[in-house]
């Protein structure tokens, strides 16, 4: 799992070190000019004779841009540093000069990003070390355009030059992942000491590159620290994954009541039970209309459609909440549901059933699945009125909000999923493929999500005292990651989403689970 502190976490961990004398700058810098070595050697180039330019800001960050550049001139790096700080780091400085690092004072130019621009054409590699977790709001002037212009010359050769950031692209909301102004999008993040959330939560963490954690010797003094947000990993899933055993049958493996599909929608039916089947669990018990459940039984003859004891639902995917029959079923569900303690996802039309308060304190074990539209509809029937870019805008911070407003776990689908419980950290998973933002890919989710939540049924009905208050978002976490896992499977990608892909529809998702839960468990 990799867990990703706050800037005050960060702080508090570094400053008893700090004043101990621990050298966390020189170990900083060091494995950043190692990365970057290494980074030239992947790509098939020599270090020795390669060309790197420094983006140095005004503070520490800058400083590790400087003494990384330092060892880079020592193995033979032609390193030329583009000084963007009024005020430079004046350790790092000399150490850099010293060392025989070019030092360009491109603040006094009359064209500041033309200058930076002339000196980054030369570079195979450019670091940007701006600013780190002491910014402050968006990237000021000159350095916003200094940035776009770097930005635009990068689109323009995506693979040449590569961009390392140092702790987080300049210009990040750190701590929230935000996108208040221009960033130059990495290839790579180093980042200091543990993971910030900015690089984990979208829509910043698209333009973090893959993120490389530099060990500064911080984990005992951060594990005090609560993480603000965590990803999950595939082994992480595993140890989750309800697995059965020789003294299981069905009925222990967990029922899954399904509340989906309608005679308008009855597609959503046979998705949502074919997520369910394919990510494991005893029994689907199906509860809905005549054409859904004829479609359910032709894909699905081992569903059984009478009523009986379940140990979590899905209610609302293909639903409209205007069909008032389906939404009477939804809402009996639902109420059977809460006063049973069993965990709910509640999926597209469900989530209307939450739309005014009439369930006032949902308990975390419902989780709600929105997508961005869905989600602002629901806040701006709380009373929060927001839009679906404001919610693209601050995934992380919408999600929360639903999730304290209503008391459920909130799972805010997207390129990357975020899962929000009222208290507790965030999950930001990005385990997915572009080729999955395709139509009734949500319901197949919804399905997946109910199999895991029907595995720990009984266990979270029994837990009076409140002990698993945490799991359900856990659960929404792995869920997110084995259906994008099964989406990257079927599109014909690897496990890290490497490859160009192919076009998949929803079904291959739902037929890809079983064989990504199987790479998942070996
Ligand atoms: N602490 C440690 O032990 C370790 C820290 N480490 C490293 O230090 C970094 C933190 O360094 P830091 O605290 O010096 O702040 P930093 O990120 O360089 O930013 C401050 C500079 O940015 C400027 N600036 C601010 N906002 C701005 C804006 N919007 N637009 C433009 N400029 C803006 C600000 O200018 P000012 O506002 O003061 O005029 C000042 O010049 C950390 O990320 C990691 O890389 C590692 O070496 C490990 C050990
Ligand atoms: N660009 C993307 N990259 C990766 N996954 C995506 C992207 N866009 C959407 N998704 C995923 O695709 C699924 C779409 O679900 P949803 O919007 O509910 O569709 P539907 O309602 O048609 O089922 C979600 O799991 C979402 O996280
Ligand atoms: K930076």
């Amino acid at each position: 799992m990799i867990r990703a502190h706050t800037v005050a976490a960060v702080r508090e961990a570094e400053a008893p070190r700090l004043t101990a004398g621990e050298p966390l700058m020189a170990r900083a810098a060091f494995a950043l000019a190692t990365r970057v070595a290494a980074e030239l050697r992947e790509r098939g180039h020599r270090v020795s004779g390669s060309v790197v330019l420094l983006l140095v800001g005004g503070g520490n960050n800058g400083g590790d841009a400087l003494f990384a550049g330092t060892h880079l001139a020592r193995r033979g790096c032609q390193v030329h540093a583009a000084l963007l700080g009024e005020r430079p780091p004046a350790a790092g400085l000399a150490a850099a000069r010293a060392a025989g690092v070019r030092v360009h004072e491109v603040l006094a130019a009359p064209d500041v990003p033309g200058a930076v621009v002339a000196l980054a054409r030369a570079a195979g590699v450019w670091v940007d070390g701006l600013t780190g977790i002491g910014a402050r709001g968006p990237l000021r002037a000159p350095l916003t355009a200094v940035v776009g212009a770097l930005a635009a010359e990068k689109a323009a050769s995506p693979d040449e030059p590569v961009v390392v950031a140092v702790d987080v692209p300049s210009g990040i909301g750190v701590d929230d992942g935000a996108l208040p102004g221009p960033v130059l999008p990495a290839d790579v993040t180093v980042t200091m000491g543990t993971a910030k959330p900015g690089l984990l939560l979208p829509p910043a963490a698209a333009v973090a590159g893959r993120v490389e954690v530099v060990d500064l010797g911080l984990d005992g003094d951060l594990a005090a620290a609560a993480p603000a947000v965590c990803r999950l990993a595939p082994a992480d899933v595993a140890d989750l994954w309800p697995v059965p055993g020789p003294a299981d049958q069905k009925y222990t493996r967990g029922v899954l009541g399904v509340v989906a599909g309608s005679q308008a929608f009855p597609g959503a039916a046979v998705l949502a039970v074919a997520g369910a089947v394919g990510a494991g669990l005893g029994m689907v018990r199906y509860r809905g209309p005549e054409v859904p459940t004829g479609l359910v039984h032709a894909r699905h003859p081992e569903v059984v459609a009478a009523p009986g004891r379940v140990q979590a639902w899905v209610i609302g995917s293909g639903i409209d909440p205007d069909d008032a029959a389906r939404t009477q079923a939804m809402e009996e569900s639902l109420a059977a549901a809460l006063a049973a303690r069993l965990p709910v996802a509640l999926d597209a039309g469900g989530l209307s059933l939450v739309h005014d308060d009439g369930h006032p304190d949902l308990p975390a074990t419902v989780v709600l699945t929105p997508h961005a539209g869905e989600l602002a509809t629901l806040l701006t029937a709380r009373g929060e009125e927001v839009t679906r870019a404001d919610v693209e805008a601050a995934p992380a911070r919408h999600a929360r909000l639903a999730a304290e407003i209503t008391g459920a776990t909130v799972l805010l689908k997207g390129a990357a999923t975020v899962v929000a419980a009222p208290d507790g950290p965030l999950y930001a998973q990005a385990d997915a493929t572009p080729w999955l933002a395709t139509a009734g890919a949500g319901d197949v989710l919804a399905g997946v999500l109910g199999a895991l939540l029907a595995g720990y049924g009984d266990a979270i009905a029994a837990d009076e005292e409140g002990r698993l208050t945490a799991l359900p978002a856990r659960l929404a976490a792995a869920a997110a990651l084995v259906h994008g896992r099964a989406a990257r499977r079927a599109a014909g990608q690897g496990p890290d989403g490497s490859g160009p892909g192919a076009p998949i529809t929803a079904q291959d998702v739902a037929a890809a689970l079983p064989g990504a839960v199987g790479a998942l468990l070996r």
